[in-house]
């Protein structure tokens, strides 16, 4: 069996090699005539998967993107040639939910904010909005959800039973945090969900959040309101039209990135080991690897907090573990030269708070590291 994996797949050889011949290719770089041969297709978001790439891979089984976003594949065509396609839902929503927290942290830091008194609203209540929810519920953090598809299906009697509120007035919150996917057409399209006049309706003391997909806010509609002074704050993980960015606009954010908030080494070795159990259940063999088989220890795997659980102590252990200011750094300083993709390729290693075992002394028990993520000490 020909099994052809993109390159930017943590653990990817020790997963599959057991189960075929292995072929690494570069992502963006995937031509038709390089997986003329191919049983087995792995792909990340940068891949086009469509009619144009699959035509002449006459064997081709499966198909599986290490992702949670689906915006680059043809599920249609692969339903139409009996291909086998699945994704890795969820596989990083706990790197997203991260990435933001640790924007929250270094602009309340930056800004004198307590971030308890702010509302967040989160548009788009799926895996990564959740783990979202999750966190903020952890810091008592006030937040509003917005997902009329999930809110519909409670209707119909879904056993979610948490609150929706309009889109208008989750826009209207202190924090906007997006988590919805790219979607092209119909009732609940997405592209420029924030259009030109949603963006005009934003407050200046606003801050606005976007880890989901690039087009989903109109990139030069935000940068004509920036250009004319506006004060809302921006944090921008994706970008409208990658590895394309709108270079203007990267002055104008407090944070921007290279689309990497889901890029811890958990995240993305979960959607190496997702596709991993799927091709093995297609297969209908045993697993025999699964991701605590290879994944390392963290540099700094446990820490005792000695004083009372605040705001203080909450900055440093999130910083300690995923400083978010180091990727806006290199994403500004290296763009230029490196370009985009070069800057994902060679990302540094970013671990979860759940890497992380935390000791409290007596003093300053508290469940909140627990409940955001981190691994409690056992005894
Ligand atoms: N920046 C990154 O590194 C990164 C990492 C993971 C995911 N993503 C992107 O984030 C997206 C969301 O991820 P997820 O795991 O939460 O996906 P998900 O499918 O679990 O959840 C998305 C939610 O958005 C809701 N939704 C869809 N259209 C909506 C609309 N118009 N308004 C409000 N809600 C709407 C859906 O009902 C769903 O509940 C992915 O599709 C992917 O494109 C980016
Ligand atoms: O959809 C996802 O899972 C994320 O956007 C993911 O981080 C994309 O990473 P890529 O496949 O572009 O390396």
């Amino acid at each position: 069996m020909n099994i052809f994996y993109d390159e930017n797949m943590p653990f990817a050889h020790e997963f599959f090699s057991e189960l075929g011949n292995l072929y690494p290719f570069s992502g963006r770089e995937l031509q038709a005539q390089d997986i003329k041969n191919a049983d087995v297709l792995l792909v990340r978001s940068i891949t086009q998967v469509n009619e144009a790439l699959l035509k002449q891979a006459p064997q081709l089984k499966f198909v599986g993107t290490a992702t949670i976003g689906t915006d680059h594949i043809d599920q249609e065509y692969l339903k139409q040639q009996s291909i086998s396609f699945h994704s890795a839902p969820g596989c990083n929503a706990i790197s997203v939910a991260e990435y933001v927290l640790s924007a929250l942290v270094v602009l309340a830091e930056r800004y004198l904010i307590n971030l308890s008194t702010l509302t967040v609203g989160i548009v788009g209540a799926g895996n990564t909005g959740t783990r979202l929810a999750e966190k903020l519920s952890a810091l008592n953090i006030h937040f509003k959800l917005c997902d009329p598809i999930l809110e519909a299906k409670q209707k119909q009697g879904s056993n979610d039973t948490r609150q929706y509120y309009p889109l208008e007035e989750v826009l209207a919150c202190d924090v906007i945090s997006i988590h919805v996917p790219k979607t092209v057409t119909g009732e609940h399209r997405t592209v420029k969900l924030l259009d030109q006049q949603r963006l005009l309706n934003l407050r200046p003391e606003q801050i606005l959040i976007s880890a989901c997909r690039g087009e989903v806010i109109d990139n030069h509609a935000l940068l004509r309101l920036k250009e004319q002074g506006h004060g809302v704050k921006l944090v921008l993980d994706v970008w409208e039209g990658e590895p394309n960015v709108l270079q203007a606009l990267i002055p104008y954010t407090e944070i921007a990135t290279a689309h990497i908030a889901g890029y811890s080494l958990e995240g993305k070795a979960r959607g190496s080991e997702m596709l991993y159990q799927a091709l093995c259940n297609e297969l209908k063999i045993a697993q025999k690897f699964q991701l605590n088989d290879f994944l390392p220890a963290a540099n700094i795997s446990s820490i005792e907090i000695t004083q009372q659980f605040d705001q203080i102590v909450l900055n440093q252990i999130v910083k300690m573990v995923y400083d978010v200011r180091r990727d806006d750094a290199i994403f500004r300083q290296q763009l230029s030269e490196q370009g985009f993709d070069t800057i994902r390729k060679t990302y540094p290693a970013r671990r979860e708070f759940s890497s992380v075992s935390v000791t409290l002394s007596p003093n300053a028990y508290s469940d909140v590291p627990h409940r955001l993520g981190f691994t409690k000490t056992s005894n």
